[in-house]
């Protein structure tokens, strides 16, 4: 195996930078020097933290060109969507600081014999797996509760995204955290595997692919160490009969292209009922072919180069099986000249079961439409899924529609009329093969703490 890995930019295939990897004695010596950071970070005073996570903030705000110039470089994220995410990632910092003090706060509980306390204490270090569509924001989500928390954290962050890795710890420096409370390791998948067995980890918290979320679950499990899996999806997007289609074409498009269709809670199949779908799928087909693929610096680009080779060459595979299998391309379908993994927004139609474009998800900007017979039929395929993270439904009753997104939508989250990212007062996570646990809102705060209770007689 390599002992360094080479990033790319992928608007050029250029290499930016080669890393030399960490090798597994050095993965554990950096585990050992979070785990002392642990026994003193663990001993500050909630008010101590929140005002270091304000200074994160200030400081990932001070830092945003740099920080939106290597998202560019490295992943080629769109320019002004890389702000989006600074914003976001700021926003979760200051959330954390303001509201995290009350949702770590002791609670008093009368028992049969006495009052109890439940407390909230830290339970050390936390190992976060991170890949590399969101680099800054997915680091920052889960990395700030659980230092909020009194945990200190080591980072295994994709390959492709090690620049951002090196500057997310520089910015932590910068913030004026205490040594090792949060560290950038420079490791190999392998590596980071076996730092789930070290036992000064005491959980694992993963963004991913589903495929390697089970085994970081089975490696960490076998262990009865506690997990968190935040894994891919193929969201589902309702359009029922009753829909203004405006807004429906106006998200749906949103909500496939944001990110170079490289986001895990996206619109990824479009469920449409007969008596609306030419009129819809007219609509949304006009709405792709005007989007513009190119430079992710230029501020008329709406889809970016996808991140590496090996990603594009995956989707344009399950784009042919699925037109093998009997699906319409009605929009693009073909990987555009080089240089750069530049791939077209794409269109499927006549999507069903046994497809790559219905069962699996597609991680880039095609769009799999799916006739359904009626509004049941609709819900009901949009719930024909192994995963379960998010999904979307248009409506202009809004009752009604809040009524299927509370009953009837097997996901973590679901938009009405609408697209959203991830919000910080909001839990963020899904069901069934998207994983477990919850990011955001006072819930991720609480996954890696020792809620103990403290029986005080009377
Ligand atoms: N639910 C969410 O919040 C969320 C957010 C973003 C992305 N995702 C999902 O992530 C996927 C895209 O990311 P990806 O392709 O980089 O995922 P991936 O699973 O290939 O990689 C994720 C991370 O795991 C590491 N890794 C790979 N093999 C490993 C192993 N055997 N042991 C330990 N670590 C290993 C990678 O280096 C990377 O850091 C998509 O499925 C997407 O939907 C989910």
């Amino acid at each position: 195996m390599s002992d360094s890995v080479e990033t790319i930019n992928p608007a050029t295939e250029k290499t930016l930078q080669t890393y030399r990897l960490l090798d597994e004695n050095q993965a554990q010596q950096a585990v050992d020097d979070a785990h002392q950071a642990f026994t003193s970070w663990r001993k500050t005073s909630l008010k101590e933290r929140s005002a270091l996570l304000h200074k994160l903030a200030d400081t990932i705000e001070s830092r945003a060109d740099d920080i939106v110039e290597l998202m560019i470089d490295e992943m080629g994220k769109i320019k002004a969507q890389g702000h989006q995410e600074v914003e976001l990632c700021a926003a979760i910092c200051r959330y954390t600081a303001d509201n995290g003090p009350e949702q770590l706060e002791d609670e008093k509980r009368p028992y049969d014999g006495g009052n109890a306390i439940v407390s909230y204490q830290p339970i050390g270090v936390i190992l976060g797996i991170q890949p590399w569509n969101f680099p800054l924001y997915q680091v920052i989500r889960y990395s700030v509760p659980n230092i909020m928390a009194g945990n200190t954290t080591v980072l295994k962050h994709a390959d492709n995204v090690f620049g951002m890795a090196k500057l997310i710890q520089e910015l932590f420096e910068q913030a004026g955290f205490p040594k090792n409370v949060y560290q950038s390791l420079m490791i190999s998948g392998k590596t980071a595997s076996s730092l789930i067995q070290h036992d000064n980890v005491r959980g694992v918290t993963f963004t991913g692919s589903d495929a390697v979320g089970k085994k970081v679950a089975e490696n960490a499990g076998s262990q009865s160490k506690k997990t968190v899996l935040e894994l891919g999806s193929n969201d589902a997007f309702v359009v029922l009969e009753d829909a203004d289609l405006d807004t429906a074409v106006e998200a749906c498009v949103q909500g496939r292209v944001i990110n170079n269709g490289e986001t895990c809670v996206s619109a990824k199949r479009f469920i449409v009922p007969d008596a609306i779908y030419d009129k819809f799928v007219g609509a949304f087909r006009e709405a792709f072919e005007g989007l513009t693929l190119g430079d992710p610096r230029s501020d008329d680009t709406d889809i970016g180069p996808m991140a590496r080779k090996d990603l594009m060459d995956k989707l344009h595979d399950q784009v042919t099986e699925s037109i093998d299998k009997g699906a319409l391309c009605t929009l693009g379908g073909e990987p555009a000249s080089g240089p750069g993994y530049y791939y077209p927004g794409t269109i499927l139609e006549n999507v069903t079961p046994g497809m790559p474009a219905y069962d699996d998800e597609l991680f880039g900007p095609v769009a799999s439409i799916i006739r359904a017979k009626d509004d049941e039929d609709a819900m009901r395929i949009a719930n024909d899924s192994r995963y379960g993270l998010g999904g979307g439904i248009f409506s202009s009753n809004e009752e009604r529609a809040i009524e299927l997104a509370r009953t009837e939508f097997d996901t973590g989250m679901v938009n009405i009329n609408g697209y959203s990212l991830a919000q910080p007062n909001l839990p963020f996570g899904g069901v069934k093969e998207s994983g477990y646990g919850r990011e955001h809102g006072g819930f991720g705060i609480r996954e890696f703490v020792n809620i103990k209770t403290i029986f005080v007689a009377e």
